[in-house]
């Protein structure tokens, strides 16, 4: 199968990377059933990549309904280390402006209804999550995103994301309560993602490009689907740029990642009591550990 050791996850409006040369459609089937949409193998600033639209080229899928295992599981069997996602979200605080951008290095749960583990059927584990977000990418995506010295934004490092279920946006009452416990933004996606990212040992971080400022601000209207997409526009160039340098980068000096040896003190049951199905069906991930 086709190789790449970093992969793109985009997310509303950002449905292709523009710049990827020699490209291959690639329909992976996983364990956990198909992924969102076929993988694109490309290359990028003379590197091959992996890139997958999250809701589909044609944006048909709710963030409920997202196939996160096999998602990730399709990176992992590309042979993806390092995981870059793009995601629109909304802004929950009055200095961070649409257009701006933040590599958030916290997570806070607010879905009810996502599979967020591989383990099960047999297997317990347990990663540490603390720091969800891989400190050494996000590190490499902001300095990327620094150096492109991009025009009238701001760009956060760190911050704090809201993963709510959706798909209807926030009350007032909720956005005001994010607010309150201090989050930075809102979105529908990335914790899942984030957690099986960690489970199968790869390094996540996330580009998030602020398209609004949810339903809480006094002097802006409350969020729809129609500002999401237009701000995303407008900064899906900058978007683009700053993966791209990202990926350079990544290239030229992959970091190490705690992420890339986080089952070893994960796994609870004795692998030899751990049924042969489980273990066939959950194969890349547990195969350095038999
Ligand atoms: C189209 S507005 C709401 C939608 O946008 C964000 O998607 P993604 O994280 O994939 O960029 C948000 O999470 C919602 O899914
Ligand atoms: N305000 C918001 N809430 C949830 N997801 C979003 N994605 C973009 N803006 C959002």
């Amino acid at each position: 199968m086709a190789q790449a050791k970093i992969g793109i996850i985009g997310g509303s409006g950002l449905y292709k990377m523009d710049a990827l040369k020699d490209v291959e459609e690639v329909q992976i089937d996983t364990p956990f059933g198909p992924p969102s949409d076929a993988l694109i193998l490309g290359t990028l600033e003379g590197t091959r990549v992996a890139f997958l639209a999250r809701h589909g080229r044609n944006h048909t899928l709710l963030p409920s309904e997202l196939p996160f295992r096999a998602n990730i599981y399709a990176m992992k069997q590309l042979g993806v280390e390092y995981l870059i996602s793009a995601s629109a979200v909304g802004s929950l605080k009055e200095e961070v402006k649409p257009l701006d951008m933040v590599v958030p290095d916290q997570f806070i749960d607010r879905t009810r209804n996502r599979v967020s583990t591989f383990f099960g059927e047999g297997i317990v584990a347990h990663i540490a999550f603390g720091d969800p977000v891989c400190k050494n990418l996000a590190a490499v995506i902001t300095d990327a995103v620094a150096s492109l010295k991009l025009p009238d934004l701001t760009l956060y490092r760190g911050g704090t994301y809201v993963c709510m279920e959706g798909p209807a946006f926030s009350t007032k009452a909720e956005s005001r309560l994010y607010r309150s416990w201090g989050a930075t933004v809102i979105g529908m996606t990335n914790l899942p993602e984030a957690k099986l990212a960690r489970e199968a040992e790869i390094a996540y971080a996330t580009l998030a490009l602020v398209t609004d400022y949810d339903c809480w601000h006094p002097a802006h209207d409350s969020v729809t689907v129609e500002m999401v997409i237009a701000n995303l526009q407008r900064n899906g160039v900058n978007a683009q740029k700053a993966i791209q340098e990202t990926v350079r980068r990544l290239a030229e000096n992959p970091p190490p990642s705690e992420a890339h040896s986080a089952l070893k003190y994960a796994i609870v049951t004795p692998l030899d009591k751990v049924p042969t199905a489980t273990k066939e069906k959950l194969g890349l991930l547990l195969q350095k550990y038999l």
